[in-house]
């Protein structure tokens, strides 16, 4: 079946700077991912080319089957939503009837659902909200829109934590009902590790780790103890860090642990913690990076 994003040798160059270097990568129908990374990594700048606000040095990328570039039939079906989302200077409620014109599957309801949740007054001009409703007002265009290839990149500029957690909420109860590729790129990982199928990390402009969430979860654990057990049960498997303080040690084990380790861990006297979703990927994209960097010296 073809990939509703198929991304392949995507390179993008700012005068000397490599902004995203030779990404190769494909996303599923029905999928929710997390595009994680750190800042300046290239997460803004890999949205804007699928949705065509930037363009490629190199490589190739199809959305729905085909180039996005001037290509008002896929557009049509795509939303993205930044953090500086700008807006002409009219009311909520324009903006809204502007993008139900513009989205084949814009759903008003929905649309009144989410204005009602989020409190806000379609009645005043958008320059005069505060920056968190504007946010909220990106976010009821992006959920409402119900774009079969739906984009966010970081919505949520000033939104409280009461206004995120009814983004989360309705955007999975609206993915239920209307499932969509999804990519929400976010520092908040801890915050929509609920909502993430797949987590996509980019890392000064390559893809450093693409995985399963539940994968990359279940396969993080720290594990820590006396030296000798901890490094007896560490070895031959992937550690993505080690700490010793005087007599004790922890480490983080990249790989899954069965039952018998998990055993054999209690013999050891040792304590196995699972790591937060922020934490796993923080230690999994460090251990690619550095796989990377180790095969780059062979
Ligand atoms: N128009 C531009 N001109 C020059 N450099 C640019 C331009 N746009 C992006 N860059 C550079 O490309 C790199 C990637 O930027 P990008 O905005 O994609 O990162 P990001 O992962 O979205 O970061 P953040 O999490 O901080 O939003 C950065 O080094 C940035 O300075």
């Amino acid at each position: 079946m073809t990939p509703t994003i198929a991304v392949s040798g995507l390179t993008r160059r700012y005068r000397g700077h490599v902004a995203l270097d030779d990404v190769t990568v494909d996303f599923e129908d029905a999928t929710i991912t997390g595009l994680l990374g750190r800042n300046g990594a290239g997460k803004t700048t890999f949205l804007r080319i699928l949705a065509a606000q930037e363009f490629p040095s190199a490589g190739d990328v199809r959305v729905l089957g085909a180039s996005p570039i001037e290509n008002d039939a896929v557009l049509r079906r795509m939303v993205l939503i930044r953090e500086d989302q700008s807006y002409p200077d009219i009311r909520v409620g324009h903006v809204l009837r502007a993008a139900s014109w513009f989205y084949p599957n814009w759903s008003g309801e929905l649309a009144a659902t989410l204005l009602r949740a989020f409190d806000l007054p379609a009645g005043r001009p958008v320059k005069k909200l505060s920056r968190g409703m504007r946010s909220a007002v990106g976010i009821v265009v992006g959920l409402a829109a119900r774009a079969e290839v739906t984009l966010f990149d970081e919505p949520y500029a000033g939104l409280d934590a009461v206004a995120r957690q009814i983004f989360y909420d309705q955007l999975i109860a609206d993915y239920a009902e209307h499932p969509r590729t999804v990519l929400l790129s976010t520092h908040l990982i801890d915050e929509v590790a609920g909502l993430l199928e797949r987590v996509v990390m980019i890392d000064r402009g390559r893809v450093v780790l693409d995985a399963d969430a539940d994968t990359v979860r279940g396969a993080t654990t720290a594990v820590s103890g006396a030296v000798p057990a901890v490094d007896t049960f560490a070895a031959g498997r992937p550690v993505w860090d080690r700490r010793t303080l005087a007599s004790h040690a922890s480490v983080v084990v990249g790989s899954p642990l069965t039952d018998g380790d998990r055993a054999w861990a209690r013999e050891l006297n040792l304590t196995l913690t699972p790591l937060s979703l922020q934490q796993a990927v923080v230690h999994a994209s460090a251990g690619a990076a550095g796989e990377r960097a180790e095969g780059s010296h062979a």
